[in-house]
């Protein structure tokens, strides 16, 4: 299957720390893959490498044929790469209704039907219609993140813990939502739940200090306490889960 994103040999900085120093992953479309490792690894810095924030030298970053090393964090979203940062910014005063009305692109003309399938998506963002933001739930708040994304239809979706300090419930609907994406866009998803992670995610690519040291397909790697022991330091428990 030809990638949709090629990640190679990413060497990013931040001031003189060298934080990336060589991250590799190849992304399919219409596949969900995950990028795992411990605290500190490099996993959000991969994500704002790839979205332009920061610059890899070395390092190359192509979407389709098009070379996206070095290019400004706008034109990569207009190449159609949308990005949930893990701190995301909604407009707390503003309901939910006028965030995602102000995230829609200008030039949609489709709005009700865009908004309609967000709400489809999302149900539980029906009931805050009106309310600001700012007083969502922590699940609520996500999802409207996630939307708020979405309603400019990515073709491929940058996702960053969207599970983080949330409850099993609004985890399994998170799930659930990205799964039913798949089939209309392509997400790199940074997650550190690794019981959502190997429910959802088709490939996984681990990071240790910088480097990619491992990449596969989610079943395999889900499948072997050896390999999540390995690369996660998870410890298996006595029914055979990883911890
Ligand atoms: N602005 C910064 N200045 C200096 N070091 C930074 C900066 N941002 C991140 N780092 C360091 O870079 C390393 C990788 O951070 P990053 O946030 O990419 O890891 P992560 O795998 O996403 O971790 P977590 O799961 O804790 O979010 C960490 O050691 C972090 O302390």
């Amino acid at each position: 299957m030809k990638a949709l994103l090629e990640v190679e040999n990413l060497h990013t900085k931040i001031g003189q720390f060298s934080i990336l120093q060589g991250v590799s992953l190849s992304v399919c479309e219409h596949t969900i893959h995950v990028l795992l490792g411990r605290n500190g690894a490099g996993k959000t810095t991969t994500l704002r490498t790839m979205m332009g924030y920061l610059r890899p030298v070395p390092g190359i970053i192509r979407f389709e044929d098009q070379e996206l090393t070095g290019i400004a964090t706008f034109r990569i979203a207009r190449y159609g790469i949308g990005y949930m940062p893990e701190d995301h910014n909604l407009f707390a005063n503003l309901t939910v209704e006028e965030n995602l009305l102000l995230s829609l692109p200008k030039q949609d003309t489709h709005v009700r039907s865009q908004i309609a399938k967000m709400l489809d998506l999302f149900p539980d963002l029906r009931v805050a219609w009106r309310r600001p933001a700012g007083t969502l739930s922590g699940g609520q708040r996500q999802m409207l993140a996630l939307a708020s994304v979405l309603v400019s239809k990515p073709r491929l979706l940058l996702v960053d813990e969207p599970s983080k300090g949330l409850s099993p419930r609004f985890v399994e609907r998170i799930g659930d939502a990205l799964e039913q994406l798949r089939s209309e866009t392509t997400i790199v998803l940074v997650e550190q739940n690794f019981y959502l992670a190997k429910r959802i995610g088709d490939y996984v690519t681990v990071l240790d200090e910088g480097h990619t040291v491992y990449s596969g397909e989610m079943q395999s790697f889900a499948a072997s306490d050896e390999l999540q022991k390995r690369y996660l330091g998870l410890q298996t428990d006595k029914k055979g889960g990883a911890k």
